[in-house]
């Protein structure tokens, strides 16, 4: 691994405006390469967490650096390009879902288009062999003309990997991505994100409910529980008192 930290949070604090303190105090590093899980209650912060990696979620103090740089100043430009590096995916998979399998996944690219390009559909032929490429990721090429709403949810969250590949993403942020699916399908999503973050040194950052997933993927896990971090750990030195201790209160 690079020794240089992909992302660094130093004093992050967020405060919502109702007073509700989402983050407190948080200082941790995420080196380049890094499987890294967010374990914790739901209501705990691990969404807030992850959504001021992105910007979607504003902090209120303290500073995050990505690759070495600030971000919290970024607008316009600085902005898009800081989104397009860093790919995310959710719980609900945010497909189109009366669009086609191909038309998700290129929607992943339209970061690198003018609006009225991707507006009119007018990807490249190249963009579109990337989109193929991508779907053999996740192993579902043949679903390439299939709309999103006939797939099951295991296959609409591998679109969802497959659409955040074509941004050739650095990171990939994933908030709570098999919480709707079942155990085996949980299976296939997880070992595909551990695959991308193994084969592409695509950094990963996964939220999760279950800290029994969380042992098996993890590099490293995280655990937060009321907006602060109660441990953080690389695998081999976690323990199963360490895990109890987001289910402790105050
Ligand atoms: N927009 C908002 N305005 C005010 N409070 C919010 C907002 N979003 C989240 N919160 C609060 O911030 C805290 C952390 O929420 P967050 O969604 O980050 O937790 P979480 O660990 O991701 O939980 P879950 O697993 O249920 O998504 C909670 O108390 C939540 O109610």
């Amino acid at each position: 691994m690079d020794q240089q930290p992909i992302i660094s949070f130093k004093n992050v604090n967020k405060i919502y405006n109702n007073g509700t303190v989402g983050l407190k105090d948080i200082n941790f590093d995420i080196p380049r390469g890094e499987f890294l899980v967010v374990v914790g209650l739901s209501g705990a912060g691990k969404s807030t967490l992850l959504r001021t990696i992105n910007r979607m979620h504003e902090i209120s103090s303290g500073e995050i650096t990505i690759e070495n740089e600030p971000i919290s100043d970024y607008k316009g430009q600085s902005l898009r390009l800081l989104r397009r590096k860093i790919g995310m995916i959710f719980q609900d998979f945010n497909l189109i879902k009366r669009s086609t399998v191909q038309r998700n996944v290129l929607s992943g690219r339209v970061s690198y288009y003018p609006t009225w390009k991707s507006v009119l559909n007018l990807f490249s032929a190249a963009d579109k062999d990337r989109a193929i490429r991508a779907l053999e990721r996740v192993n579902l090429t043949e679903k390439l003309y299939t709309r999103a709403d006939e797939l099951s949810g295991g296959q609409q969250q591998r679109v969802a990997i497959a659409r955040t590949l074509m941004q050739d993403p650095k990171v990939i942020l994933a908030d709570e991505p098999v919480a709707s699916l079942d155990p085996l399908t949980t299976q296939t999503v997880m070992d595909i994100l551990k695959r991308l973050n193994q084969e592409d040194g695509i950094t990963v950052i996964v939220n999760l409910h279950s800290v029994a997933l969380a042992r098996q993927y993890a590099d490293r896990i995280v655990g937060l529980r009321a907006g602060a971090v109660v441990y953080d750990k690389e695998i081999a030195d976690v323990t199963e008192a360490d895990l109890t201790k987001i289910y402790q209160t105050a």
